[in-house]
């Protein structure tokens, strides 16, 4: 067996799944892992993908934009991956989201997202509409979380490195949507991850079981009525999975376990797992009416399907009313502060601010600032979509799908999408607004073949030779200035162009290596 498996772990998994299934189990730590790859729908759809697409794919059955992936493929070291058409996933890791039923225009929590798998997966489902906060409570972690949204393209989004208890006082009865991929004893990554079987404690279960339930607590109270909360845990443990449910239920009676479909290979929860516990003294009794909802959960076993091991629990608040009142004032906020609304008559002039007064120097100095960005977004961009509302924020300018009051006392790693930086009355383009745009949206545009050695060199930061014909202009626009660099088609950042050269802009932490 390539993977060493701890001896309590072994023994446990035998008592509970009986000596028939756990051979089955045991045995699948024999065969290999499974790689996969998920297609980002904000920038390319399924089909013109499996059009393109230089590596063998295999549809993943709970998951529409899934694919099984060769990982001698090597999905990682091609300029598509640098261009954000698809993420590298965990086979099993794309259930969950499946499961929370995003539609666009919802506002959506993500509250231990880190490094942001299923917030780009979210991200794709809202398709550019209502907002996704996402949140990690490891500041370490939210620098590989922030990146991810800005790499694939997300332009509603904040990014938070927050306790789920401050995130609930901010935002109480505010989301319609919640997932909670919990940090758990990772039981179920051991085929893919020895490190994670190395380093295993028994202890780990019960401290990541309390862990659990406070971010649960957290995370109800965040709620709408009629909203849905998905869990997910990538372990096999109990009293991480159905104990943790039904802890939850004893605790929230206006919650119930929405039953899965079991189809796909998804097995059931076990409830009798719940008396197990119980019986070894490692867990209380509960009401037959709670214990029997965790048979609904669902269970993806390496046994049983093509992925890693996972537990799903799909939780929906009674009350499909919404506070009708409560949520229109909190959708008001976004256009009270200084930013003002979105100017309706001229979708180029996305964002004119409210008049001021003129005393107070900060203000003013502010409004420059904006009306920098504004000059740009006039200049530079050609009809894009921007929204929500501009936001300075430590001299940087992004569009935040929030009210910055709302962001207040928060620890906030990125409070919308990024766009740019002012100095000196002129703004330089943020990466991030160069990997949201199309190339329809931008007054000038570099394409680059795959085929072609100038992406890698691009991709590597080296300056480009570039005859002026290559630009494709808007009507009547030079091609000197900042120009939109894409591979097939698709947004990889900026280029400064002039003379013939294409001065590189393309971020030296994201370079490719
Ligand atoms: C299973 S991982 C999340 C993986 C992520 N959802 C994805 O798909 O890429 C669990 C995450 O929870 C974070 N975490 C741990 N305790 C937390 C807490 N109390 N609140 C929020 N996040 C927490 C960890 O830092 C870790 O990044």
């Amino acid at each position: 067996m390539a993977v060493q498996l701890p001896k309590e772990f072994i023994e446990r998994m035998r008592e509970l799944l009986g000596e028939e299934e756990f051979a089955h189990f045991y045995a699948s730590y024999d065969s290999p892992r499974f790689a996969g790859i998920r297609v980002n729908t904000l920038k390319i759809d399924p089909e013109a993908f499996k059009a393109v697409v230089p590596f063998d794919l295999r549809p993943i059955p709970w998951c529409q934009t899934g694919y099984y992936v060769e990982e001698q493929a090597k999905p990682g070291k091609h300029p598509y991956y640098h261009a954000g058409l698809y993420y590298i996933q965990e086979p099993s890791a794309m259930a969950p989201v499946e499961l929370l039923d995003v539609t666009p225009g919802e506002r959506v929590l993500d509250l231990c997202a880190a490094p942001g798998g299923k917030s780009t997966q979210i991200a794709a489902k809202l398709r550019g509409r209502g907002m996704l906060v996402t949140n990690d409570i490891n500041a370490e972690r939210t620098k590989a979380l922030a990146k991810n949204i800005e790499l694939y393209g997300v332009r509603n989004a904040v990014v938070l490195g927050e306790s789920p208890e401050r995130i609930a006082r901010a935002f109480p009865s505010f989301f319609d949507k919640i997932l909670i991929d919990a940090p758990c004893s990772g039981e179920g990554m051991f085929r893919k991850d020895e490190d994670m079987a190395r380093h295993w404690e028994p202890e780990w279960v019960r401290k990541y079981a309390g862990m659990q339930q406070e971010i649960l607590k957290s995370a109800a109270s965040m709620l709408a009525p009629g909203g849905r909360i998905v869990y997910s845990t990538c372990t096999f443990a109990p009293e991480e999975n159905e104990a943790t449910i039904a802890e939850f239920l004893l605790e929230h009676p206006e919650f119930r376990v929405v039953p899965l479909r079991l189809d796909d290979g998804i097995a059931p929860g076990r409830p009798e797992w719940l008396t197990w516990l119980a019986e070894w003294g490692e867990g209380k009794m509960y009401p037959p009416e709670i214990a029997a909802q965790t048979a609904g959960c669902g269970r993806l076993w390496p046994h049983k399907v093509e992925g890693e091991g996972h537990f799903l629990a799909v939780l929906e608040r009674h009350g499909a009313e919404k506070i009708q009142k409560e949520a229109e004032e909190d959708r008001n906020v976004s256009s009270k502060w200084e930013g003002g609304a979105r100017d309706k008559r001229n979708p180029r002039h996305p964002h004119r601010s409210r008049p001021g007064t003129g005393r107070d120097s900060k203000a003013v100095d502010d409004r420059e600032v904006l009306e920098s960005w504004r000059t740009f977004a006039q200049e530079q961009l050609d009809g894009a979509e921007l929204p929500g509302e501009p936001l300075l924020f430590g001299g940087n300018v992004y569009l935040s799908p929030l009210a910055k009051e709302r962001l207040d006392g928060l620890k906030v790693v990125r409070p919308g999408w990024y766009v740019g930086t002012v100095k000196n009355g002129r703004l330089t383009p943020g990466q991030p607004l160069a990997t949201a745009l199309s190339p329809t949206e931008a007054v000038r545009v570099l394409d680059l073949p795959s085929s072609d050695g100038g992406v890698i060199r691009y991709l590597k930061g080296e300056t480009l030779q570039v005859d002026k014909e290559r630009i494709r202009c808007r009507e009547g626009a030079s091609p000197k200035g900042y120009v939109l660099v894409t591979v097939d088609g698709y947004s990889l950042g900026w280029g400064k162009w002039q003379d013939g050269l294409l001065k590189n802009e393309y971020p030296a932490g994201w370079r490719w290596t």
